[in-house]
């Protein structure tokens, strides 16, 4: 997965094709397309009836021949041809604008892969983005791609890290010389991290809550709000069937959802003992860097700075940071250190 800076600045369009959302950068426009990975298909006729947003919306209340699908899911593309066919539609008029603007060729695309990717899903991406028209596919890890969308100096001579917390994993890595010195992925992202607040309502109240009310949850816990202790949350009574509306205390969700982050705080210390010590004292200084949506989830932030005693930020708009790195690379600002063999 190792690509230059010279073959990225030919590319024209890039892609991150996450488990939870679909960006595409197009060169000179930036970021035009920021959507759910989700589309909604007729069984019977096979026939696409959503995607993106609209998709996303019908999850869990679709009548019996309409299905709700993620084509991509823990960072792969696990359906091919559904992936083509979401990301031809979510691209749809932009790419025909794009077109009009400035003719494009040969399509070359850059995409970002997880970290340590399999080459089998390293060939799905590519198979993906050959499905929109793309001539030519480079592939870059999506930390070095992230990183790089943070505004690390990922090609100097000083170590960064990089956490990118994703829908279904938590990649961690250290950087130094544009390449990555030490890396680990956590199986835990936002859909474990919501899973526990499912389960804490399950348990604690005998409640199911529907699968879109977990996010307004999220925001309600990151408020600065020191008096907002509880809520009223509304879901559907386990045993009865019944809605119900119940009043949680906020402590105990914020409890459930700590024993998944404790999970991603252990990857940082992983990291850090696979590092050269020089490295790990850069570190002490610049400390981590948050990026990927769930970046934004409450309290992980502290969680990290009192688990590894290192300052942590989140970067500006965790969420777009890697296709936004791409982005970077493909409009050449990213310049590589030149490194000249010295003579003999
Ligand atoms: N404000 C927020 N508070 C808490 N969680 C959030 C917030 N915004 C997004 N998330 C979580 O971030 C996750 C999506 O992050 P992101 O868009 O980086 O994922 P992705 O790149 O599609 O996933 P992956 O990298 O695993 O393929 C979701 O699980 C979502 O619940």
């Amino acid at each position: 997965m190792s690509v230059s800076l010279t073959q990225l600045r030919r590319c024209s369009i890039a892609v991150d094709l996450g488990a939870a959302r679909t960006r595409v950068y197009l060169k000179g426009s930036g970021v035009v397309v920021d959507e759910p990975s989700v589309a909604a298909v007729d069984i019977r006729s096979g026939a696409l009836i959503a995607v993106g947003a609209l998709a996303e919306k019908m999850t869990g209340r679709t009548p019996d021949h309409i299905r709700v699908v993620r084509p991509v899911q823990s960072g792969i593309v696990v359906d091919v041809s559904m992936a083509q066919r979401m990301l031809r539609q979510l691209l749809g008029s932009q790419l025909r604008r794009a077109r009009l603007r400035r003719p494009l060729p040969m399509l070359r695309a850059a995409v970002c892969a997880p970290h340590a990717c399999e080459p089998l899903a390293q060939r799905a991406i590519t198979e993906t983005l050959y499905g929109i028209g793309a001539r030519r596919v480079e592939m870059v890890d999506s930390l070095i791609a992230a990183a790089v969308g943070c505004g690390l100096p990922v090609e100097q001579p000083e170590a960064t890290m990089i956490m990118l917390c994703g829908a279904s994993t938590t990649q961690i890595a250290v950087l130094c010389l544009g390449s990555i010195v030490a890396a680990e992925t956590v199986a835990v992202g936002g859909e474990a991290i919501d899973y526990a607040v499912v389960q804490h309502f399950r348990n604690e109240h005998e409640l199911m809550l529907p699968s879109q009310s977990v996010r307004p949850l999220h925001l309600m816990l990151s408020s600065p709000d020191p008096q907002l202790r509880s809520t009223d949350v509304q879901g559907r009574d386990v045993a009865s069937g019944i809605a119900r509306t119940v009043r949680v205390d906020t402590d105990g969700v914020r409890e459930a959802i700590r024993i998944p982050m404790a999970a991603i705080v252990d990857g940082v210390g992983a990291v850090l003992r696979h590092c050269p010590p020089d490295l790990v004292a850069d570190l002490t200084d610049r400390g981590i860097m948050l990026a990927g949506g769930s970046a934004l989830m409450p309290g992980l932030e502290t969680m990290l700075r009192q688990g590894t005693r290192m300052p942590v930020s989140i970067a500006e708009r965790p969420d777009i940071c890697a296709v936004r790195g791409l982005g970077a690379m493909m409009e050449g600002l990213v310049l590589p250190m030149h490194i000249d063999p010295l003579a003999a």
